[in-house]
């Protein structure tokens, strides 16, 4: 693939890509100068009047000598984020096809830390995606206490979930089948829920065996989406920590199949997944307005 050529600034060049349906415009940061409001994030993201995706990766120089590329993600709803694991897997993907890394292994700052990429063999990608945090206060969570699992008051409900950081918060709700899950009912309430002051995904798991779940997941700023790699990384931590998963599992999302492996407290979680890219495309850089 041709490396792209310097741009004038009237358009921004764009990789709309996908990993399991979860979908993103990639925008290269380097060698185009990027600056986009949340109202400009929101309005790329709509699916009728703009673009259309589920999060927004801006490809940045690295602030840390050690790494190769800063890695920035916005949600739909025009919040920046810290962590995007199906957008992980693109990014790495977008930097080779664009010329911008031959690498085997991509290192890859973001505001919650650094991760490796590993583009396999087959096309996968192998993403490092540190070691899950459980502090109530690093995930966020208004908690008096870390536990395995928490108890959530919501509409005079108690709810028991898990509540983990993979770099970013999310909650994990054990359900008999995905299929009958409350996603769009309950998925509002506990990302916006007051006892997660940075808001939270919520993933609603399905435990086939030990070495296998079914996921859905209601993504904060996005909603519910066909894939969501961070939640994936979580309920699996979750579900072994609650004794009911082996270390490597298959998760099966609407989307599609990611491989996730965790060795346990103080281990970086491991994902295994596909990338595709779907096309490429210019935006009208000063366009908000739908
Ligand atoms: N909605 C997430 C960001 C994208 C995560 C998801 N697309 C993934 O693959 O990890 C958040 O607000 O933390």
């Amino acid at each position: 693939m041709e490396a792209l050529q310097p741009h004038s600034d009237s358009v921004l060049h764009f990789t709309k890509m996908q990993g399991l349906g979860n979908d993103f415009v990639v925008l290269d940061g380097i060698r185009q100068t990027i600056h986009l409001s949340p109202e400009q994030i929101r309005a790329i993201a709509d699916r009728h009047f703009g673009i259309g995706c589920d999060q927004i990766l801006l490809v940045e120089k690295p602030e840390s000598p050690d790494c190769d590329f800063r890695y920035r993600i916005f949600n739909a709803d025009g919040s920046e984020v810290t962590q995007c694991g199906n957008g992980a897997r693109c990014f790495a993907v977008f930097v080779r096809r664009a010329g911008l890394s031959d690498k085997a292994i991509i290192q890859v700052e973001t505001r919650a830390g650094q991760m490796q990429l590993q583009i396999l063999e087959n096309d996968e990608v192998l993403v490092n995606m540190g070691a899950p945090r459980f502090a109530p206060e690093q995930i966020p969570l208004r908690a008096a206490e870390e536990g395995p699992e928490y108890l959530l008051e919501v509409d005079h409900d108690t709810l028991r979930m898990a509540a983990l950081s993979m770099g970013n918060p999310h909650a994990v709700l054990r359900v008999p089948d995905v299929r009958e899950a409350p996603v769009t009912q309950l998925g509002p309430k506990i990302e916006n829920h007051p006892d997660f002051p940075e808001r939270c995904n919520v993933g609603f798991m399905e435990i086939c065996d030990r070495t296998h779940i079914r996921l859905r997941v209601w993504e904060r700023g996005a909603g519910e989406t066909l894939a969501c790699g961070s939640n994936a990384c979580a309920a699996v931590v979750a579900g072994i920590r609650w004794g009911e998963l082996d270390e490597q599992v298959a998760v099966d999302l609407p989307g599609g199949r990611l491989s996730i492996q965790w060795a346990g407290p103080g281990q970086a979680v491991m994902m295994t997944g596909p990338v595709r890219v779907v096309f490429d495309g210019t935006w009208p850089s000063r366009q908000t307005a739908q």
